[in-house]
This record gives structure tokens, sequence and C-alpha cells, in this order.
């Protein structure tokens, strides 16, 4: 377990008049794996899109409290480097229509490096954190559109290593993929949480159980119960944590 990576203080998050989080306190563990659990709506994917300000994006959103990142507000950050720290990987593999070098050289091309030799070098070792080099190596002019959707995702993952983040967000990231995909991606997040704070959301139990670290019990946008995942699964506190994590509603 790492030291606290993010910080987030009385938080609350405002739809319009839909109060969506609930003064969320939160302390978040460097190289570990946290999960975001709970029912459809309660709040896991807002709260996820506050640590990168995706949600500055949507008109009408009302955010206060404090997020800091290694103890800094993220408000004060320039969003292109918050979102180059806090690199994010979605429910639906979305890599961009071109090739499969292409889309990894993209970000690190954006944040400055034209090197032919640096940018071979940065696509060889995203490729290979994200355990996709080797299925790919003698094709990388290919379109990436062509690769199959575990592919693609592990893809999606590479490009986002590629900026080198510090902190990777999921959501659902394997809710699209097959079993054997989903196991893939399950044995790659051992192997990311030693280098990045990794933060998923997931619908899965059995996924909760097998990859995190800690887990956090959301419910109508407030955090029930936050602890390891051990604790949360075995001795939850709340009668609502426990209805949840054995199937009782949600
Ligand atoms: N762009 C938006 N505008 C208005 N309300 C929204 C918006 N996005 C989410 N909400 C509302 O905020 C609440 C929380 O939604 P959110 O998507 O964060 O939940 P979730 O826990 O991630 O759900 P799921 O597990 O189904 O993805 C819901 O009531 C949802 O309808």
């Amino acid at each position: 377990m790492g030291s606290v990576k993010i910080r987030v203080k009385d938080t609350n998050l405002y739809y319009g008049n839909h109060h969506a989080l609930k003064n969320i306190n939160m302390d978040i563990y460097d190289k570990s794996v946290t999960a975001l659990i709970g029912p459809s709506g309660c709040g896991k994917s807002t709260f996820l899109r506050c640590l990168n300000r995706m949600n500055d994006l949507i008109p009408n959103v009302r955010i206060d409290g404090e997020i800091q990142i290694a103890g800094n507000d993220i408000n004060k950050y320039d969003v292109i480097l918050l979102r180059k720290k806090v690199g994010m990987v979605f429910q639906k593999p979305n890599p961009f229509p071109m090739s499969i070098y292409e889309n990894i050289a993209y970000g690190p091309r954006i944040h400055g490096t034209k090197n032919r030799s640096k940018l071979d070098n940065i696509v060889e070792k995203s490729l290979r954190e994200a355990a996709l080099w080797d299925e790919v190596k003698d094709r990388l002019k290919s379109n990436a559109m062509g690769l199959s959707g575990g592919q693609q995702q592990r893809l999606c993952i590479a490009r986002t290593i590629a900026v080198e983040p510090e902190i990777l967000l999921m959501d659902e990231p394997t809710s699209a993929l097959d079993p054997a995909s989903t196991m893939k991606i399950e044995d790659l997040m051992e192997n990311l949480k030693k280098q990045y704070t990794v933060i998923i959301v997931t619908h899965n139990m059995q996924q909760a159980g097998r990859i995190s670290d800690y887990a956090a019990f959301f419910l109508n946008g407030e955090i029930i119960e936050y602890d390891k995942t051990e604790k949360i699964f075995y001795k939850p506190m709340d009668k609502r944590t426990e209805d949840y994590i054995t199937g009782r509603f949600g």
C-alpha cells in the first residue's frame, strides 16, 4: 500500500437541482486498486469524473469542496496537464480510427515528443505494459479498429499509459468484454497498480473482490462505507453494504 495520493474533502456535486454527490470525504491510496461499487445511479461515474474534472464539460454542474492530488488542489492545475496526470479508460473501447502505432503515439506527440525513436520506444513500452505487444508487434501499421474488443480495450489502456499518468480511472472497463478478455485485463491490473493509483468502477462484485485493495460502497450519492476490500466484503459495518454485497439489492 502506498501513501495518500488523492484527498477528497467535503465534496458535493449538483446537476441542476439534483444533489448527486453528498459530502464525500475520501483518501485514495497510491499503488493500489480502489473499487467504487454500488447500485446504478448512485454516483460512481460522477465521482470518477470529478477526479479529472470531466464534469466541467457538463452544463449546469456545480461542485463544491476540494480535491487534492499529492496535496495540490486539482482546480489549480491546467486542465490538459491534469488529464495527462489522471488518465481515463471507458466502458466501451474507443480507439481512434488510425493505426495501432498512431493510437499510442498521438498523446505523447501532442505533449511534445516528436523524435521517432523516442516515440517507437514509448509505443513498445506502453503496449508491453498493457500486455498487448506480443499480439500486435507485427502489425503496428494496421488499423486499430481491426482488433478484437478485448485487444481494443488493452490498446486504450496502452494509449492512456503512453503519456505517463500517475492515476488511472477505469469506468467499468470490462463490462463490454468476454470472460477471457476480462481475465486478461484483471491480470493486467496487478501490474498496473505497482506503478499507478488505479480507481475502477465495477458492477461485478467478484471482480471487485479479486482485484481491489480498497472498496467504497456508494448509495444515493453518499459513501456508506469505505475500507479495505476484505473488510467491506467479509465484515461490513453497515447493513446496507452487506445487503448490497450479498446481492439483496442493486
Ligand atoms: N449529465 C447528467 N445530467 C444530469 N444528471 C446526471 C448526469 N449524469 C448523471 N446524472 C444523474 O446523477 C446520478 C448519478 O449518476 P452516475 O452515472 O454517476 O451513477 P453511477 O453510479 O455511475 O450509475 P451506473 O452504475 O448506472 O453507471 C443519477 O441520478 C444520474 O441520473
